[in-house]
């Protein structure tokens, strides 16, 4: 891949500018409620292995039997990045040794994924959008869990994971900085949350991203890459691409040479640490499992599962811009998840679209991110976020009242309109006592009046006590012409 960096994203160096290259390799569980190969449920927790089956623990004589729901999980996955479907792919064995891993090998696929290349639309920022390509995606299990820390002489192993399906979905190396790459699987992330493959849960594990980092001067070759295993967050997702290229540029400018290597990383000291190096890499004796016939279906079933997809993101997007007037921003985030767009469009239905999307972006999603809460547990329903844009429009309140009204209705709960009724918060359009107001203003300040004529950014001062007087609740157009007009400004 040759793409290069826009300068303002090369890192300087002692000796001169370099490029930071990313491939990510992105592990997501499969939505589903049994695992690949076995009935077992494939539910996140429960006691230590109590979701384990013969097959999950390698029993003699247990043979696998593919979960159909899997496959069609990979193929609408497939379909979601824009990527070919292979109708025929071959589940392997990728052998090592791990005391989690009761098998000796995890069911992989290689040389045959399910899924071929794809690619990923990606807005790195209101005036960024790159394309990344997916090199494919291919269905493999999870493996089991070593704990450490129950007894001081003991390891004990929990299998519960073991055998749960995970789709890797394999990136090219388009990646140019950390921003690239948080962006890139914030949006994967969102699109497998749209197709219900993959809840995309960090916390819990259900993504989890294997990072390749190498560097080089523009216009190179590509450097060794390093990898660093089971990056856990977005946001550990950029620093560890941070002090990985910092620390391979700090090796190539004291003349050493990067080698390819399995690393960690760890957020609390920021750096990455080797884990294995490539002469102990694994020789996985890659080979396709006797147990399993190729993986076959034909067209039909990929078209039918196309023809079910929900709207995607990319296109949810585009049609906000078009049947909204969105700015193509507002557009994008509001589409990040699927919850938040439906709130939307039921909170904009009939209404000033763009005012809608305002308060839902900036009021809504503000106030939620404070609280930690997604759109789903609002304590604001879009019906009654719908009835304050109302009372806004109808100018019965002012913009600056509508947001005590909101915080009111996120605190209280209650009906927008009664509130408004019961409290006073009407707005005063009644231009008589906006006059009083105003002339009672003037007469206690006539220096100020005075000052007004020749100053008449002093404007604002006076729409301010007049706002004060009303409560707030002065028609803001009104008062700035009655004061105009009186102070002669
Ligand atoms: N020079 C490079 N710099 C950065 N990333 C790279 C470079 N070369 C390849 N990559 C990325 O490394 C990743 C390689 O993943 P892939 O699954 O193909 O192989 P692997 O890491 O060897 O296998 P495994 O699945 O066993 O970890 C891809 O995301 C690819 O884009
Ligand atoms: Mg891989
Ligand atoms: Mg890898």
């Amino acid at each position: 891949m040759t793409t290069q960096a826009a300068p303002n994203k090369l890192i300087s160096g002692a000796t001169g500018d370099w490029e930071v290259v990313i491939g990510m390799e992105i592990h997501a569980q499969v939505t589903s409620n049994a695992k690949l190969f076995s009935g077992a449920s494939a539910e996140y927790g429960g006691a230590p292995n109590d979701h384990v089956s013969l097959v999950d623990a390698a029993m003699p004589g247990m043979l696998p039997v593919i979960n159909e729901e899997c496959v069609k999980q990979a193929i609408r996955t497939g379909l979601g990045l824009e990527a070919k479907i292979n109708l025929r792919s071959v589940f392997d064995r990728k052998n090592y040794f791990y005391p989690d891993l009761p098998q000796g090998y995890q069911i992989s696929q290689y040389k045959h994924p399910i899924v071929g290349e794809g690619a990923v639309i990606v807005d790195v920022s209101p005036s960024e959008r790159i394309t990344v390509g997916i090199e494919r995606l291919h269905l493999e299990q999870d493996a089991g869990k070593s704990l450490h820390d129950l007894s001081a002489t003991e390891s004990h192993v929990d299998l519960n994971r073991s055998g749960v399906a995970l789709m890797e979905i394999v990136s090219k190396p388009d990646l140019r900085s950390a921003e690239e790459a948080r962006a890139y699987v914030s949006k994967l992330r969102t699109i497998l949350r749209y197709i219900g493959s993959c809840d995309g849960n960090m916390e819990q594990g259900s993504l989890r991203a294997d990072v390749n980092v190498s560097v080089r001067r523009p216009g190179a070759p590509l450097g060794t890459r390093c990898e660093i295993k089971n990056v856990n967050s977005i946001r550990f997702i950029g620093q560890a691409i941070d002090v990985e290229a910092r620390r391979q540029i700090g090796i190539l400018e004291d003349g050493g040479a990067i080698a390819q290597e399995t690393r960690l990383f760890d957020p609390g000291r920021g750096e990455t640490r080797a884990m294995r190096s490539k002469e102990e890499a694994h020789d996985y004796r890659y080979f396709p499992d006797p147990d399993l016939l190729p993986l076959e279906f034909d067209q039909p079933y990929v078209d039918a599962l196309r023809a079910q997809l929900p709207e995607l993101p990319d296109a949810k997007r585009a049609r906000f811009i078009e049947q909204y007037g969105l700015p193509p921003y507002d557009a994008g985030v509001l589409v990040m998840e699927r919850a938040a767009a439906d709130y939307f469009e039921e909170t904009a239905k009939g209404r000033d679209a763009k005012l809608a999307a305002n308060w839902v972006i900036n009021e809504l999603f503000g106030r939620l991110n404070k609280e930690g809460l997604d759109v789903a547990r609002s304590p604001v329903s879009s019906q009654a976020l719908g009835a304050i844009i109302d009372l806004i429009s109808q100018n019965v309140i002012s913009g600056k009242l509508a947001k005590d009204l909101f915080e009111i209705v996120w605190t209280e709960g209650g009906d927008p309109k009664k509130i408004v009724e019961a409290r006073g918060m009407k707005q005063v359009t009644d231009t008589g006592a906006i006059e009083a107001a105003v002339d009672a203003v003037i007469a206690a300040n006539p220096d100020k009046a005075e000052q007004a004529k020749a100053k008449p950014t002093m404007l604002g001062w006076f729409v301010g006590q007049v706002m004060k007087q009303t409560g707030g609740k002065a028609n803001p157009q009104a008062v700035n012409e009655l004061l105009k007009r009186k102070l002669g400004v």
